[in-house]
């Protein structure tokens, strides 16, 4: 492996002495990590612990509580103390010593008890990483408690911003339109918490930001007056800061399960390319710009032969032919969008490209794609492409597209493997 590629891993420490235990997360890292993304160094000891921290820059580690030379949680302080984000491992539950290490800012406390929660902790680490870049705005007139806010956020490697009211919040989201996590107060100067949740709520929905509340003990009501504004959840101060952690992946994985289906429900499933509802709700924006003078090219293309294709190799060579396509449009087009149409069709959109920048890069992917074949078990598959590529915008996208599909039969016409364009 090349250096670059290691250095380009997150390192993560497990700190374990049963050889039982170790053997299980062991199997669950394996599993649940994926091993092009990280490297995973084990230790036994606070010594040997100490050893691997002296030599690596760690992303984050999992330490026992218990170890032959540390045997009060030394570890954990090590750890803490080296700036690394600690999920730590304990043998038996104590409330006390929980408490005490969540205020010292370890991630979390886990209880050895099945394989569940050991899954969970390796988890964890990937929520770290996901952590990691996704911004949350903490809304806030006291300092203390947003500084308190902010310090138990970054243990969680989010990406922290601040504003001390509604109006400076608006600001920070105005600038930074990508917060996934607004978490705003009720009593604040220039605008309080529920007229900061209106207001945002008139630019972003739900599933795209979410905001939690925060309000009193006293004040009761608060709390469903935020959700009744358009906040996703709220929080009755003082809270634990366990309190916060779950409240805030709870909704930040909502939001990140509704946009997973968002996105499945704009995907083809053999190719993983945009399918042809995303397209055109992709390329009416491209459109309206283009009616607007920015060049707009449709190119729209089909694998040649592809009946006799199949009937020669069979469905199995197809499939893996289209997903060959779908690689070779993704990685050739990545700037663009690219989506499959339908059967052996496929389309790409090259916003800003004149009809000759078009073609030209539409000659070279063709040339490409007859010369990289697909390798299916011991037979190497190769086919052609025909392509159909127009500037002219004409009255809808949908009748570039049509215009497009007469110049790609031009192509099947005139002999296939080519690109015809507007005359
Ligand atoms: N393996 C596979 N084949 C598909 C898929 N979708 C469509 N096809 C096949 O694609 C073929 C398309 O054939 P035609 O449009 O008649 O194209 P052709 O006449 O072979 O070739 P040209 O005239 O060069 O376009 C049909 O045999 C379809 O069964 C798919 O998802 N997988």
């Amino acid at each position: 492996m090349s250096q670059s590629m290691s250095s380009q891993k997150k390192r993560i420490l497990v700190v374990e002495d049963s050889p039982i235990v170790l053997k299980i997360i062991r199997h669950i890292i394996h599993q649940e990590l994926n091993s092009k993304h990280y490297h995973v160094d084990y230790a036994e000891s606070l010594a040997e612990a100490q050893a691997c921290v002296a030599e690596h820059q760690y992303f984050a580690a999992l330490a026992d509580l218990n170890l032959p030379d540390a045997p009060d949680g030394e570890v954990v302080q090590y750890i803490l103390s080296n700036k690394i984000p600690c999920i730590v491992l304990t043998g038996s539950y104590s409330e006390e010593r929980r408490e005490k290490l969540l205020m010292m800012g370890i991630v979390d406390y886990v209880v050895k008890e099945s394989r569940f929660s050991y899954a969970y902790a390796v988890k964890l680490i990937q929520r770290l990483s996901l952590n990691e870049h996704i911004k949350v705005l903490v809304v806030e007139d006291s300092t203390t408690a947003r500084k308190y806010l902010r310090t138990l956020l970054e243990q969680h490697l989010f990406q922290v911003l601040e504003a001390e009211h509604g109006v400076q919040a608006l600001d920070v989201y105005r600038a930074h339109p990508d917060i996934r996590l607004i978490i705003t107060d009720y009593n604040m100067p220039e605008m309080d918490g529920f007229e900061l949740v209106r207001q945002i709520r008139t630019q972003s929905d739900k599933s795209d930001l979410a905001i939690i509340g925060l309000s009193s003990m006293e004040k009761g009501a608060l709390s469903a007056k935020f959700i009744k504004n358009g906040a996703n959840d709220f929080l009755q101060k003082p809270f634990f800061p366990e309190e916060l952690h779950c409240r805030v992946i709870h909704n930040l994985e909502s939001i990140e399960q509704i946009q997973a289906l968002n996105e499945a429900a704009n995907r083809d499933y053999l190719t993983n390319l945009y399918n042809r509802r995303y397209l055109y709700s992709a390329g009416e924006e491209l459109y309206k710009s283009a009616q607007q003078g920015r060049p707009l090219a449709v190119a729209v293309m089909d694998i040649d032969h592809f009946k006799s294709f199949n009937d020669s190799y069979g469905h199995e060579a197809g499939d893996a032919m289209l997903v060959h396509m779908g690689e070779l449009l993704s990685e050739s087009f990545s700037r663009f969008v690219t989506a499959r149409l339908g059967g052996e069709e496929f389309c790409v959109l090259l916003p800003g490209l004149s009809q000759t920048q078009a073609r030209t890069l539409m000659d070279q992917f063709r040339l490409r794609f007859e010369d990289e074949g697909v390798y299916l078990g011991d037979n190497y598959l190769q086919a052609t492409i025909s392509i159909g590529v127009t500037s002219y915008l004409g009255h809808s996208l949908d009748s570039m597209l049509h215009h497009a599909d007469e110049l790609l039969y031009r192509a099947k016409e005139m002999g296939r493997n080519s690109v015809v364009g507007d005359v």
